[in-house]
């Protein structure tokens, strides 16, 4: 058997001390897997002391972590710290740089300097590899690579972070308060440490634009992502979706067009949409994640599994070991940084989509009137429209509507004719609704 393969592991909070669990309790069958045993030499966190549950006392212990690049016992660095920069970079930085493998779990990270940490890996014959880093425990990262790396792809999009298909699953299931719930998904472990990159959709994007470039064989273009995150559902608009035949799904979604000028261009964007119900996406509850990749010749498949949590995310990190146990290095996006191309962003007002609308009104004649009055002069056909009954103090009612298929720049008319209007008291609600 060859030697061991001697990793260190910085970042000792949920996902790193799964994946010393996982290490601890599958050891032999990681040994025949890897055709050699892991071996962790190394490990760094913040607080040596805190009791996490493991036995730490075999592992050398570093306080500045970037110290685990340059030991001699290390062949591979995980890190699970998290942040796009700060130590998690200088680690990644120092690590490439010195010749070691890396796996992280760590999208902000990879969205905002994957390329360039790509291109160290690449310059110093080093693994780089993410597994974790999208949709958890879902071999996406490596179905995208590899399970469908002889298709063109069509579209890649789904659900993406636990923490909003948690939020929104249950709003559905309990009609509880938005905060309410968001306090239990941080207290299972699925929230980012800044929790507002869920609910804005940022964990999600950071995610889409990792699988963008790998699926479309682009240079990552984290910016280029147009997020909108769920703060602004309301527990009415999820009865309201209930009732036209729809559930409320954060959905991330890529694909491209070609311009006018024949270059590809990308269109990347996390919104929360209405989803029929008989569509596969509909039924992922929970903290769950989906993603669906669209082929020219594969058709449409569906990856679903754990998005977030403890032992999903670490099976993903362990894989990535794995792979290099066995010398399968692979190039990070697939196929080499300077195969990668940049593809500018895709003005999307020409697409066409069915929306629903939701505005929140003063209760008082001639209101409605106002909005269809909008609508028509911008172009909008309505399907359908309704009006939640009458407050009885003539404060604020809800008034809800779908659209046939239409321009999407239509809708932003629409919208720009009643802004300012004194009859809405709250800004209005776009939802697209996701189509087949
Ligand atoms: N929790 C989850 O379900 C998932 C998390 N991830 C990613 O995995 C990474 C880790 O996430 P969690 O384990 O949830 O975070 P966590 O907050 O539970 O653990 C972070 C660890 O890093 C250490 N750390 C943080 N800042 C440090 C610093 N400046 N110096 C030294 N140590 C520091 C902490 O002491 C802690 O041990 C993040 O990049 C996250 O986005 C990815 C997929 C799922
Ligand atoms: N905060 C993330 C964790 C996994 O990436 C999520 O909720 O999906
Ligand atoms: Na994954």
């Amino acid at each position: 058997m060859d030697k061991p393969l001697r990793i260190a592991i910085a970042g000792l909070g949920t996902v790193g001390t799964g994946v010393i669990r996982l290490l601890e309790t599958n050891r032999d069958l990681l040994t025949a897997r890897a055709g050699r045993e892991i071996e962790v030499t190394a490990v760094s966190a913040r607080d040596r002391n805190r009791n996490r549950g493991v036995d730490l006392s075999r592992y050398a212990w570093e306080d500045d972590m970037t110290a685990l690049a340059a030991r001699e016992d290390v062949d591979l660095v995980v890190e699970l710290v998290g942040g796009s920069d700060g130590p998690a970079l200088a680690l990644a930085r120092a690590s490439l740089g010195a010749g070691k493998h890396f796996v992280t779990a760590n999208k902000a990270m990879i969205a905002h300097h994957g390329i360039a940490l790509a291109k160290t890996a690449e310059a110093h014959e080093a693994a780089l590899k993410f597994e974790a880093a999208v949709a958890g425990g879902i071999p996406v990262v490596k179905g995208l690579r590899e399970g469908t790396s002889a298709n063109a792809l069509e579209r890649i999009y789904g659900i993406l972070n636990g923490t909003c298909n948690y939020i929104l699953s249950k709003m559905e299931d309990t009609g509880a308060d938005f905060g309410e719930i968001l306090a239990e998904a941080q207290a299972k472990g699925f929230a980012e440490a800044d929790p507002t990159f869920d609910i804005q959709g940022i964990d999600a994007a950071h995610k889409l634009a990792i699988l963008a470039a790998i699926g479309f064989g682009a240079r990552i273009d984290f910016d280029a992502v147009r997020t909108t995150g769920i703060t602004q559902v309301k527990a009415a608009d999820i009865a309201q979706a209930d009732a036209l035949g729809f559930v409320i799904r954060l959905i991330a979604m890529a694909d491209t067009e070609t311009g006018e000028d024949g270059r590809t261009r990308l269109l990347q964007r996390v919104r929360p949409c209405l989803v029929p119900k008989d569509h596969p996406l509909a039924s992922v509850d929970g903290p769950t994640n989906a993603v669906v990749a669209e082929g020219n010749f594969s058709g449409r498949l569906l990856f679903q599994g754990a998005g977030a949590g403890d032992g999903p995310t670490a099976s993903a990190v362990v894989a990535d070991i794995i792979d290099i146990a066995r010398e399968e290095i692979g190039a990070p996006f697939s196929i080499p940084v300077a195969g990668l191309e940049p593809m500018p962003p895709v003005e999307p007002g020409h697409r066409m989509e069915r929306t629903y609308l939701r505005f929140t009104v003063t209760d008082r004649p001639g209101v409605l009137a106002e909005i269809t009055a909008a609508m028509r002069d911008a172009g909008v056909s309505i399907e359908s429209l309704i009006q939640k009954g009458r407050a009885d103090d003539g404060g604020e009612v809800l008034v809800a509507m779908v659209t046939h298929e239409g321009p999407e720049r239509c809708i932003k008319e629409a919208l720009d004719l009643l802004d300012g209007s004194e009859s809405l008291t709250d800004a209005p609600l776009v939802l697209p609704i996701l189509r087949d």
